[in-house]
This record gives C-alpha cells, sequence and structure tokens, in this order.
C-alpha cells in the first residue's frame, strides 16, 4: 500500500512544484493551469492523458476553453502520495512543450 507523504516530505515535494497547493478539507493538491489557448490546453490534456495511462495514476480534472483546473490525490491511498508528486511533475514539463498538430 503506497503511503501518503506528511510533514517535511510532503513540504518539500510540493516546493519542487510551483504554483501547486493543498486543497481545504482533503487531502490532495491542486493547480490551475492557463494557455495561449484551447488547442494548447487541448494539447497538454492529451500529452498528459499518455502520462497518466502510463503511470497508471490518473488526474481529476476539468477544461474550461484555455484553463485546465487539476487536482491530484491518490484514491487507494486516500490523500497525496509520491504518485501524485510524479503526475504533477509530468504535468509541468508538458505544461511547456505539448503543442497540438492541427
Ligand atoms: C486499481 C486502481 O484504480 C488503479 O491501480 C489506479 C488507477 N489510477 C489511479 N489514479 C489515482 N489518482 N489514484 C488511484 O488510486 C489510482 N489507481
Amino acid at each position: 500500500m503506497t503511503q501518503t507523504l506528511t510533514g517535511p516530505a510532503r513540504a518539500a515535494a510540493l516546493a519542487q512544484l510551483p504554483g501547486w497547493t493543498e486543497c481545504d478539507g482533503r487531502d490532495a493538491i491542486a493547480k490551475t493551469f492557463v494557455f495561449k489557448d484551447f488547442a494548447k490546453a487541448f494539447a497538454f490534456m492529451t500529452e498528459v492523458a499518455l502520462a497518466a495511462e502510463r503511470m497508471n495514476h490518473h488526474p481529476e480534472w476539468s477544461n474550461v476553453w484555455n484553463k485546465v483546473q487539476i487536482t491530484l490525490s491518490t484514491h487507494d491511498a486516500g490523500g497525496v502520495t509520491a504518485k501524485d508528486i510524479d503526475l504533477a511533475k509530468a504535468m509541468e514539463a508538458a505544461s511547456g512543450t505539448a503543442t497540438l498538430r492541427k
């Protein structure tokens, strides 16, 4: 069973994730990514979807035009684990590079 992150380990992990915040009333982290337009936002979601499948770890997310709201938590563990940190890092990488080939 994957353990949830607490204390210094959790703080250190979040310190490496710009713009990610703790959720109120829930053991989860969240961020809203804002892109130039819908195509960039969906390209990001496409790239992240593939990474999530590879990692077998999936986000809770919603998209409105150029914005993607994301919440991460490990359902099997009932809170934030290293898997969420890894997926968040993959999202940070994708947010700068994803492009949608029209
Ligand atoms: C069986 C279990 O649902 C799977 O192993 C994966 C799928 N993706 C997942 N994603 C997230 N965020 N949490 C999980 O616990 C999880 N479990």
